[in-house]
């Protein structure tokens, strides 16, 4: 095997309730994934040394040295097999950088995923599962897909039932946000408003409606408590949501920490139409289409 291609999609956080502060600087959350149709692909050639390249728009934003996660999954995963493995990683980027749908944990599982088959470590998902924990709390759904509930700080994950598929629209902002800035925000609004952080709990209606396939059940459903504090740091995005909401979207949400907003669309025909306008209307940088649930990184 000389060379390995790795398909790995994007999320949105179709609920996301989070909870109080811990020490380890985290918060614990519920948190319900959904791997959507937007894919990046990371492809594993033979090397003496460990290197990235990463192609494809917003490449420029993202490292090549070990603040690449995908370098340091290779690094992690080499570790864990004993041994001093190469690897020359390429990186197709259409995940938005910074974008709040798990771009550079997607990029990692990716890259679990290829080096485990072209070093021929055949490592059992559940051994994948445990180095993605300790490389991201997002990289584990990444290499997982569908959809599923995460708790802890999201890497515990259940699989849930999904009847059928759900049509979206993504907008993608331009330049990203940082997640612990958007946590830090959630906090600091927290402690301003004086109340207490409740525990968090998976909705049981937002469950039917994924169980039922019901697009307009789930579009009433979809929370996400770190959105206030993303439209603090990018007002912006209020416009976004609004402009979704007058074209029919059946759910306006801002994606995990933002900037993409995600809206849920009737069928597939509409989430077309919807794309366009958003694109019309001048409030993001341009509006994707997908499907979910799609499933996690795959070999291809
Ligand atoms: C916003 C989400 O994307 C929703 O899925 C995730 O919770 C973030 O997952 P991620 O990007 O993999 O985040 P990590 O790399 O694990 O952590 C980045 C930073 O986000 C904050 N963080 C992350 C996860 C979590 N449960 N609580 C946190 O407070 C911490 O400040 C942490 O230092
Ligand atoms: N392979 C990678 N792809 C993208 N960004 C990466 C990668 N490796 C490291 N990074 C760094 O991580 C930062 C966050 O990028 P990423 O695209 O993962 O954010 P995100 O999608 O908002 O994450 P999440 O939704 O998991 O919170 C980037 O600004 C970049 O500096």
């Amino acid at each position: 095997m000389s060379s390995v291609t790795v398909r790995v999609p994007a999320k949105v956080n179709v609920q996301l309730s989070v909870g109080p502060l811990r020490d380890d600087g985290f918060h614990d959350l519920v948190n319900v994934f959904h791997a959507v149709s937007v894919f990046d692909e990371v492809v594993a050639k033979e090397s003496e040394t460990v290197s990235v390249r990463v192609e494809g728009e917003s490449a420029d934003q993202v490292p090549v040295d070990d603040g690449n996660l995908a370098i340091q999954a290779a690094r992690a995963l080499a570790k864990h097999a004993g041994r001093t493995y190469g690897v020359e990683l390429v990186i197709r980027k259409a995940i938005p950088v910074a974008g709040g749908m798990a771009g550079g944990s997607a990029d990692a599982a990716g890259t679990l995923v290829a080096c485990n088959e072209l070093w021929g470590l055949g490592l059992p998902l559940e051994d994948l599962m445990e180095i993605a924990a300790d490389l991201g709390s997002d990289v584990p759904f990444s290499l997982l897909g569908g959809t599923a509930v995460g708790t802890g700080r999201g890497e515990q994950l259940t699989a849930l039932p999904v009847k059928g598929d759900f049509h979206w629209v993504f907008a993608v902002a331009d330049g990203g946000l940082s997640t612990a800035k958007v946590y830090a925000e959630c906090d600091r609004l927290r402690a301003a408003a004086g109340t207490p952080v409740a525990w968090p709990q998976v909705s049981e209606a937002l469950l039917r409606a994924l169980k039922d396939g019901d697009a307009r059940a789930l579009g009433a459903e979809l929370t996400n408590d770190l959105q206030e504090p993303a439209l603090t740091l990018r007002g912006s995005l209020a416009r976004t949501l609004e402009a979704g909401r007058e074209h029919g979207a059946l759910g306006a949400i801002v994606s995990g920490s933002g900037p993409t907003c995600a809206f849920l669309a009737a069928d597939e025909e509409h989430a077309r139409e919807l794309a366009e306008a958003l694109k019309g209307a001048g409030v993001c940088r341009t509006a994707v289409p997908a499907h979910g649930p799609v499933a996690g990184a795959s070999i291809v």
